[in-house]
């Protein structure tokens, strides 16, 4: 069951056209993400999804609910962490769960959720001495704290270090296991192929791929790669004979094979049945960041970072 629908959006600030046409559609329980580079047009499709921008064209159904006619009602529904936070600097960490508790009808125990996320310890610390980690948290825990059936969270792991991104991939699978459906915007390739069951990336406005992560990578065209080292004489023509295997190129003693499918099964297979070891076996795989790159044709803002 689709939760999300959007056809033809189109949003435009004066003469500026910040979203051409998006249309989407997000499933029932799945985690979503929306990749694209800076200027794309991600946040305004998640303003206008929000019912905080108003679109001048096309649809949008958040749980059959019009974001703009029915707001009110989609605020019930619909948990939403933005880029900027906006909360007073002076504002505790209990303060503001029980204030942003307030606004729903069934909210979620405020005490139950800081333990949940780490904040028990910090429920009288004012915001500005938050760390940037625990701003995140405390930022998800805002989120859901009207217990949302769809959650959207803009860039929420920009800025943290790769253990504090970690935890944070941990809380939304949590979110979503807890039957929550999540919409993720993400400049991270790394934290879209981990979480994201699809994603639709987008450029200039349009959406320009909308698939699952390995879907996409594979799609790069760069497909999987393996090298190794053969431990005996091998006639190359068998290699180049299995459909899996679209190029070779010997590297000395090292062959290196490119192909599609089920690749690496097919080689071992070969090999195996001639009694042949591959030895020093490495395999790569596409990855969305090459998708990314060749889909937009330019790397996506801040960079792959390790996480
Ligand atoms: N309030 C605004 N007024 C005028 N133009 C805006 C406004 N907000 C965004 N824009 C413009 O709309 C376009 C899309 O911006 P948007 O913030 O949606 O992109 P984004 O994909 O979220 O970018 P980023 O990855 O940098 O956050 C950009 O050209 C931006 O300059």
């Amino acid at each position: 069951m689709a939760v999300i629908e959007v056809e033809n959006l189109h949003k435009r600030y004066g003469d500026e056209v910040a979203v051409h046409d998006v249309s989407l559609r997000v499933e029932q329980g799945e985690i979503f993400g929306i990749l694209g580079p800076n200027g794309a047009g991600k946040t305004t499709t998640v303003e206008c999804l929000a019912g905080l921008r108003p679109a001048q064209g096309g649809r949008i159904s958040v749980l059959g609910l019009d974001p703009v006619r029915d707001r009110e009602a989609l605020r019930q529904v619909l948990g939403v962490q933005l880029q900027e936070s906006g909360l007073p600097d002076k504002l505790k960490v209990r303060e503001a769960l029980h204030l942003y508790a307030s606004f729903y009808r069934d909210p979620a125990d405020p005490g139950e959720l800081m333990a949940r996320l780490g904040l028990a310890d910090k429920a009288a610390t004012r915001y500005k001495n938050l760390s940037g980690g625990q701003k995140q948290r405390l930022a998800i825990a805002l989120a859901i704290v009207g217990n949302p059936r769809v959650v959207i969270l803009d860039e929420l792991t920009t800025g943290l270090d790769p253990h504090a991104r970690r935890t944070t991939w941990e809380l939304i699978e949590a979110i979503r296991d807890s039957g929550v459906t999540v919409l993720l915007v993400t400049h991270f390739m790394e934290e879209a192929e981990r979480l994201c069951d699809r994603v639709a990336v987008i450029d200039a406005g349009r959406v320009i791929a909308l698939d699952t992560p390995a879907a996409l990578a594979a799609r790069a065209g760069r497909g999987q790669r393996m090298r190794f080292r053969p431990s005996a004489p091998l006639d190359e023509r068998l290699l180049l004979a299995l459909p899996e295997v679209t190029a070779l190129r010997r590297h000395g003693s090292q062959l290196e094979v490119t192909g599609t499918g089920n690749l690496v099964h097919a080689v071992t297979s070969l090999l195996a049945r001639r009694q042949i070891i591959a030895a020093d076996l490495r395999v790569e795989q596409g990855t969305l960041d090459d998708a990314f790159i060749a889909l937009t044709g330019h790397g996506h803002g801040p960079g792959r970072e390790a996480a």
